[in-house]
């Protein structure tokens, strides 16, 4: 049987529908999907392939999916530091954005985003940002996955002037996107503080007719959750569950302030946690209870949060803060194994979007998303277990090659579907306008 491609690789670690790692493994791919894995001499037996692709030196993994970030903030990555949230939000971020935000920004900061991305093997990102049309525009562009944020806060900003005007624009765009094969969309409230009842109660009934999902930061910070109790005797969490937000298809990004009560309750309600590790640490917010979430049930997905509070896009690093911070909070070694913060990376980010049909794993019939990791490299030699080696040693400069829907993003470390040379000088004229 013809086929369009063959990857030959030394190790392949497809994360469903076992947790295993081959050796000698081939993945077989045709029409921009998967349609076999097996061993390297059997696939050369059984099928024809267009073109081979040797990766003896490398293992494949699925596409890294970053479940929650502000792509166009990377223009902002090193303006604000060493602050908290909400002294890092009101005082320096919102007027920045005020100022500086518009859809030459977006296009500008969404693509040095996803060049970081691609380089470092995310092939999905879910967005929240200003100018969610832009964003779609500039994923489709370069070939990357995407779900779009349809953004809403409860006051006038650059894209919006009133809660009415975010939700009317936002379905306009979910219309508009519906039918492409690289991007879906989410309802994106901001966050409790900046959202109120109503639009809240608009957006359920919104994602449950589209059959959509929902996106929003919440239980940030001890701050958020303390102001709101004390305003209203509720927390954030309770009202958001009190609207009927708390469903399967609903992502709660951060939630480093969970009770063991609130813990069970959250997994009772199918709802997914996104958790960012990176940005929680830096902006001292506190973290999730990773691993006690996961013995509970709850889906959690991993994100990097903007580059303005993480400062990177580095979802090999996310990985790797994520096993190691749950372990050292949890005083239990074994607590988010390697195993666990790949699938954290690849296949919860794909449930939490309701993606896992066609994302999150190397199985057959799944989207070929797809990267090679160097392990050659001294820095992860020897490779006795190269599980190991990619969550706890390699970096993404080891990422050699990354595939999307079958088509090669990333060529032998060469972007295919941008011009860095002209994107960093994009990026230095956005350098000097804000300095
Ligand atoms: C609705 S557009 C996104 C909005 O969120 C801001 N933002 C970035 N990071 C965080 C965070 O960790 N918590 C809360 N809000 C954040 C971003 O600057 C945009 O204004
Ligand atoms: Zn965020």
């Amino acid at each position: 049987m013809q086929v369009d491609l063959l990857l030959q690789a030394r190790w392949l670690i497809p994360v469903e529908p076992e947790s295993v790692t081959h050796e000698n493994y081939s993945l077989v791919i045709d029409d921009g999907k998967i349609i076999d894995v097996l061993d390297n001499a059997e696939a050369l037996q059984k099928y024809q392939p267009r073109a081979v692709e040797k990766l003896d030196r490398h293992v494949l993994i699925p596409g890294l999916i970053n479940c929650h970030t502000h792509a166009a903030m990377s223009l902002l990555s090193g303006i604000a530091d060493d602050l908290p949230l909400m002294d890092w939000l009101q005082n320096h971020i919102w007027p920045a954005e005020q100022k500086w935000v518009s859809e030459a920004f977006v296009r500008d900061g969404t693509d040095l985003a996803i060049a970081e991305m691609l380089r470092g093997g995310t092939t999905c990102f879910n967005d929240m940002y200003f100018f969610p049309d832009v964003v779609a525009q500039q994923a489709i562009a370069h070939g990357i996955r995407a779900n779009v944020g349809l953004i809403v806060f409860d006051f006038p900003t650059v894209w919006a002037e009133n809660a009415d005007v975010y939700l009317s624009k936002g379905l306009a765009l979910h219309e508009t996107l519906r039918h492409e094969r690289l991007i879906s969309t989410s309802f994106a409230p901001h966050a409790p503080y900046t959202v109120s009842d109503e639009p809240l109660r608009k957006m359920r009934t919104f994602a449950d007719e589209l059959d959509a999902t929902i996106h929003m930061h919440l239980h940030e910070t001890r701050h958020e959750v303390l102001e709101q109790q004390q305003k209203t005797g509720q927390t954030p969490l309770r009202r958001i569950s009190d609207l009927g937000l708390l469903t399967p298809s609903f992502m709660g990004v951060h939630m480093t302030q969970l009770s063991s009560e609130e813990i069970e309750f959250y997994a009772q309600t199918g709802a997914h946690i996104v958790h960012c590790p990176e940005s929680n640490l830096k902006l001292a917010s506190g973290f999730c209870p990773v691993a006690a979430c996961l013995n509970a049930g709850i889906n959690v997905a991993l994100g990097t949060d903007g580059a303005a509070s993480n400062n990177d896009q580095d979802m090999l690093a996310e990985m790797r803060t994520a096993a190691l911070l749950a372990k050292g909070v949890s005083g239990n070694a074994s607590a988010v194994s390697a195993m666990q913060a790949l699938k954290m990376a690849t296949i919860n980010g794909a449930k939490a979007l309701g993606l896992d049909d066609e994302i999150g794993s190397l199985s057959i019939g799944k989207a070929a998303d797809i990267v090679a990791i160097d392990l050659s490299d001294v820095e992860t030699q020897p490779v006795f277990n190269p599980l190991a080696q990619v969550v706890y040693a390699a970096s993404r400069h080891q990422v050699s090659d990354v595939w999307i829907a079958g088509k090669r993003v990333l060529n032998k470390r060469q972007l295919t579907t941008l011009d860095l040379h002209e994107l960093r000088h994009r990026t230095e004229a956005w350098q000097r306008r804000l300095a």
